[in-house]
């Protein structure tokens, strides 16, 4: 079984490396959508798979980091694409997470990125 958690946070940014004239290049900002998904059993006693909680408690801090802040100087994020964001969130959550087997992350209402970590 599969639970998932919902999360928002907004940064700034700029594509470095897209053709000259790109919009993207200019500096701007995003209000990020981020699921992040957990599977595993549902362990007998409790009734759930992991508390709700516990994923917010491992999310904050991770989050902390990207949210009103320009991606770019993050370390990792230099080039901060969706995809590459979506691999950065995977790297940072994954250990603290073991569960984590998704991750989805939505830049604009229409676009986003799904990570599973290959
Ligand atoms: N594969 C990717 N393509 C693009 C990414 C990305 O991370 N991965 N990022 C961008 C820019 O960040 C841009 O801000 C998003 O642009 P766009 O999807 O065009 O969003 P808009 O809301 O500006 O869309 P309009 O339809 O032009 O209003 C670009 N591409
Ligand atoms: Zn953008």
């Amino acid at each position: 079984m599969t639970i998932y958690q919902h999360f928002t946070f907004d940064a700034a940014h700029r594509l470095p490396n897209v053709p000259e004239g790109h919009k993207c290049s200019n500096l701007h900002g995003h209000t990020y959508h981020l699921t992040i998904y957990a599977s595993g059993e549902i362990l007998e006693k409790e009734g759930w798979i992991i508390d709700f909680s516990d994923l917010k408690t491992i999310m904050a801090p991770i989050i902390q980091i990207l949210d009103h802040h320009f991606l770019n100087d993050i370390e990792g994020l230099e080039n901060p694409t969706a995809e590459h964001l979506a691999k950065w969130i995977w790297k940072k959550t994954k250990p603290l997470l073991p569960a984590l087997n998704k991750i989805e992350l939505k830049e604009t209402p229409a676009t986003g990125v799904i990570y599973n970590g290959d």
